[in-house]
Order: C-alpha cells, then sequence, then structure tokens
C-alpha cells in the first residue's frame, strides 16, 4: 500500500453513524497524515421496523459493519460502544476508545417542560428497558405520574412524537444529539443519580482487524485510557450479569465525588481525581417497581483484566442483591 492510499472507514448510513465517522475521520487523517474514506454499509438494526429489544440479539447495528472488516472490505469501522456487544471477536481489536463525552441521558419535552415538571399521566417515550426502570422509579418516589411508552427509531423520528404531539417528552443519549449538532434541543439533562447511561454510553470505539499491526500503532494515538478503562469495567459488569444491550443494565465508571476532607483546590484532591474510579450499576423492573443498584470505588484499573475485575466484582454482588431475578428474557 502507498503512504497515501486511502484508508477506508466503514460506517452506517444513519445521520448520528455518518456525524460520529466524520468526526473520527478527521482525527485519523491528522494522526495518520493520510487520506480517510467513508464506505457506506447498511445493517439489519437500519433496516428492521421490529422493536429492538423483539429482535433480542445484542449488537444488530455492528454485524455488518464486522463482516465487511473481516472480509477486508474496509479497514476500521467507529461503533457506539454502548451498541457493541460485550463478546469481542478474536480477529478484531478495539484499537482506540477516544475521550468519552456527556454519558448522560435527555429528555426532550414538549414546552420546554424539565423531567420532574411533566404533567401528570406524561406520555414519555423511550424503547430503553434500562430508560424505563430508572425514570419510573424515580417518578415512583417523587410522587410523579408518567407513562412510559415504547418506541424506536432514530433520533428524527423520536423528536418527531414530541414535535407532532403524540408524546410529551422522548428519552435519548446527550452524545447523539450532541454529534449531529441538535443538542439545543435538550429541555432536561438527567443526572446520572437518577438515570445510570447504558454501559459505554457516550463513547465510541474504533475497531480494525487484528492483525494490522501499522494501523493498530496509528491509531492507539486516540485512544484514551481512563475511557478504555470506564467502559471496559461497564462492559464487563453487563457481561457478568448475562445481560445483552436490550437489557435493563445501567453502568457508569467515572471520577469518585471527592471526599469529605478534601475541598477543590487541595492539591491532595488531585491525587484522588487521578486515582480513583468508581463503578455504578443498576438493573431493575421497566415499572421500576424493583431495582438493584450498587457502587464501588477503587484504584483507576490499570490493566484490561483489572478493569474487568472491577466489572465482575460489581456484578456479583447485584447477583447477591437478586439482579438475576430482574433481567427478564435473556438476549439470544
Ligand atoms: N440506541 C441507539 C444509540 N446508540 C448510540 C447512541 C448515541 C449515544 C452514544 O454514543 O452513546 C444512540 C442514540 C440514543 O440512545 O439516543
Amino acid at each position: 500500500m502507498s503512504e497515501q492510499s486511502p484508508l477506508r472507514l466503514g460506517t452506517r448510513r444513519s445521520k448520528l453513524a455518518m456525524a460520529q465517522s466524520g468526526q473520527v475521520a478527521d482525527a485519523v487523517r491528522r494522526v495518520t497524515g493520510r487520506p480517510v474514506e467513508l464506505v457506506e454499509i447498511t445493517t439489519y438494526g437500519d433496516t428492521s421496523r421490529e422493536h429492538l429489544a423483539q429482535i433480542g440479539g445484542t449488537g444488530v447495528f455492528v454485524t455488518a459493519l464486522r463482516d465487511a472488516l473481516l472480509r477486508g472490505e474496509v479497514d476500521f469501522a467507529v461503533h457506539s460502544l454502548k451498541d457493541l456487544p460485550t463478546a469481542q471477536p478474536e480477529e478484531l481489536v478495539l484499537a482506540a476508545v477516544p475521550v468519552r463525552e456527556d454519558p448522560r441521558d435527555v429528555i426532550v419535552a414538549r414546552d420546554a417542560l424539565k423531567f420532574t415538571d411533566l404533567p401528570r399521566g406524561a406520555r414519555v417515550g423511550t424503547g430503553s428497558p434500562r430508560r424505563m426502570a430508572q425514570l419510573n422509579a424515580y417518578a415512583r418516589g417523587h410522587g410523579l405520574d408518567i407513562e412510559t411508552v415504547p418506541i424506536r427509531g432514530n433520533i428524527d423520528t423520536r423528536v418527531g412524537y414530541v414535535r407532532s404531539g403524540e408524546l410529551d417528552a422522548v428519552v435519548l443519549a446527550a452524545a447523539g444529539l450532541n454529534r449531529i449538532g441538535r443538542i439545543d434541543e435538550v429541555t432536561d439533562f438527567l443526572s446520572v443519580d437518577t438515570v445510570l447511561p447504558a454501559p459505554g454510553q457516550g463513547a465510541l470505539a474504533i475497531e480494525c482487524a487484528a492483525d494490522n499491526a501499522d494501523l493498530i500503532a496509528a491509531l492507539a494515538e486516540l485512544d484514551d485510557p481512563f475511557t478504555r478503562a470506564a467502559v471496559t469495567a461497564e462492559r464487563s459488569l453487563l457481561a457478568a450479569l448475562e445481560a445483552g444491550c436490550s437489557a435493563p443494565v445501567g453502568a457508569l465508571a467515572d471520577l469518585p465525588p471527592l471526599s469529605a476532607p478534601l475541598e477543590r483546590g487541595d492539591p491532595h484532591a488531585d491525587e484522588q481525581i487521578v486515582k480513583e474510579m468508581r463503578l455504578r450499576g443498576v438493573v431493575g423492573t421497566p415499572d421500576g417497581r424493583t431495582l438493584v443498584q450498587l457502587s464501588t470505588t477503587g484504584p483507576v484499573p490499570e490493566t484490561h483484566d483489572q478493569a474487568m475485575a472491577l466489572g465482575r466484582e460489581l456484578a456479583a454482588e447485584m447477583l447477591t442483591k437478586g439482579a438475576a431475578g430482574l433481567m427478564g428474557e435473556r438476549a439470544h
């Protein structure tokens, strides 16, 4: 391959996929000095009209991209980490996990409403059992009366239900809206203390063939070790619960809150920030009647195995608290 032969980036055709592939393409051009061309690939998840939960299997958005990688039709692909199955095919590697952006879920509601200001009986659209479980649990605990309504579709479709008046609000990921330049339509950012995001939410993965050593080395420059450790722990938790991407599981690894004696500006605060990671996990029934939510804090994992162990340990604790019974049907 000549120095200037373009790298082929396999991408889905959705607005979101094109936006995040375009952003990664720019970064890859910068670190490799090579041109990058986008190769559009249609996935089953893009064409199916069934609810994601009914399709059941994890990774419906991912399989076609991975097939193209395995056939050598493209050199690398960009995935939303939260859509990526936890099992990693041997022939492929996650060459880079760039810095995560906002992991929060958000509300787009009519009349600029905040979640807690939704009127009695408000219809809130989300196809995600994880979002349903946590929103319904919060509503129960705070005297709100909402009805979660299962929907699916791309961002345009989902926001469209609010614009048409069919729904009072829909729940989306901040990261997706950010990437397509529509973050200004958000009417409320949900605290992760209220709704834990999906494992990996807000993060991207750049995947390529395991034997493409030159490309792996070049892409390493785009990797953020803290984000990688965090999403590895989150996805390990998901895997250890034997749950799929459509299971009612939330997880987030981030910086722990500063412990009481440490104030911002205190030099010791920086030490704590650098060294510690908190992992939180939740699983619940979609009606929000039962939630198992646990958290653990420890040193930032320095190896893949340490990050995996952190997730497994929290999952084991959640299972002793009854998490398995809340998972519903297993993904096929
Ligand atoms: N479920 C689809 C999906 N996969 C990734 C994102 C964007 C956010 C991200 O990268 O985590 C979205 C949209 C959404 O949940 O609103």
